[in-house]
């Protein structure tokens, strides 16, 4: 059974009281419980959080399996509206596991596809909030960068040191830190390994928000996905779906898919309730229709 967890008091205890209701409920996928699920108070939210603090929640390939299946639950679950994955307070993700890669030859990580099923998460429609304490290194800050906003706390950290580990970025960092931040910033941070704080990385456009003194990561990237879960199941899928084009897509197709979502949102209730609550100042119900 899911529980629902209270998003609000403490930092600490909201962590612990994750971590606490996510142990006394389902395993996420192995008894390890390399991922943390829990709900928000209104359940409509699921929250994933990576569970492996004593390596800085370094991505083994156990650890995405456990955050693909959990983000496949999720997805398939109508009563999820949107997701939190976070590292909880600490750290977000120090990057994919080291000791894990370090004896890996060409031929096992080419045939395997190694890093290729890490990707699902661009596959899930519900949106996704990332919320980042601490270190998001290599894939940890790919796996930020996968998510649909951003908050972060001022002193986190971002990076793409790989090339100090003789590598370069495997899961998106060179293209999607590039069209974030654009390519000198890019070409800074892949080559030199240099790494930002949260303040920077929300000057150049890799994180939505900061969270202020004393505000818990968590607690508003909640707060954020709840604001979301409120609005109109069709209209925030299409949303999603429209910005996501603009990356892969040229000006002219991605206008084209804009407006086409954008006519065929007059086919639904919610457009008809959206504007008619605007019309009769009130408030709308959606249904989602
Ligand atoms: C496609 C994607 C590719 C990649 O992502 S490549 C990996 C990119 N990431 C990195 O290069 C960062 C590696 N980690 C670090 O540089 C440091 O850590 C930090 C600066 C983040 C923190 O340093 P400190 O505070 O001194 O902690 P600590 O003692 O180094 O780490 C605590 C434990 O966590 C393990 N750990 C940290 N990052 C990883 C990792 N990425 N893969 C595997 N293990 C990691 C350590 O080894 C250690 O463990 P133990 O206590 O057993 O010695």
């Amino acid at each position: 059974m899911l529980t629902r967890s209270i998003i609000r008091p403490s930092t600490t205890s909201t962590i612990l009281r994750l971590q606490l209701r996510a142990m006394s409920s389902s395993p996420s996928s192995s008894s390890e419980q390399l991922v943390l699920s829990t709900r928000s108070d209104s359940n409509k939210v699921s929250i994933l959080t990576l569970n492996r603090p004593k390596a800085l929640n370094a991505l083994s390939t156990p650890l995405f399996q456990a955050l693909n299946a959990e983000l496949e639950k999720a997805e398939a679950d109508d009563s999820v509206r949107a997701i939190v994955i976070t590292g909880g307070e600490k750290n977000f993700a120090a990057g994919a596991d080291i000791k894990e890669m370090k004896d890996k030859q060409f031929a096992e990580a080419y045939t395997t596809n190694f890093l290729g099923s890490w990707n699902k998460i661009a596959s899930i429609r519900k949106p996704i909030v990332g919320a980042v304490a601490g270190y998001a290194l290599g894939g940890g800050c790919e796996l930020a960068m996968l998510c649909d906003i951003l908050i972060a706390t001022p002193k986190s950290t971002f990076g793409q040191p790989e090339i100090t580990l003789g590598i370069i970025p495997g899961m998106g960092g060179s293209q999607r830190l590039t069209s974030l931040i654009g390519k000198q910033k890019a070409m800074d941070m892949v080559l030199t390994g240099r790494k930002i704080d949260g303040i920077t990385a929300e000057k150049w456009g890799l994180v939505s928000r900061l969270t202020e003194e004393n505000q818990s990561v968590v607690e508003e990237a909640v707060k954020i996905a709840e604001t979301i879960s409120g609005f109109g199941k069709v209209a925030v899928q299409a949303g999603k779906e429209a910005v996501n084009a603009s990356l892969d897509l040229p000006l002219e197709q991605g206008l084209r898919l804009e407006r086409r979502l954008f006519q065929q949102l007059f086919a639904t209730q919610d457009q008809k309730e959206g504007m008619a609550a605007f019309a009769e100042k009130r408030k709308p119900t959606w249904s989602d229709k």
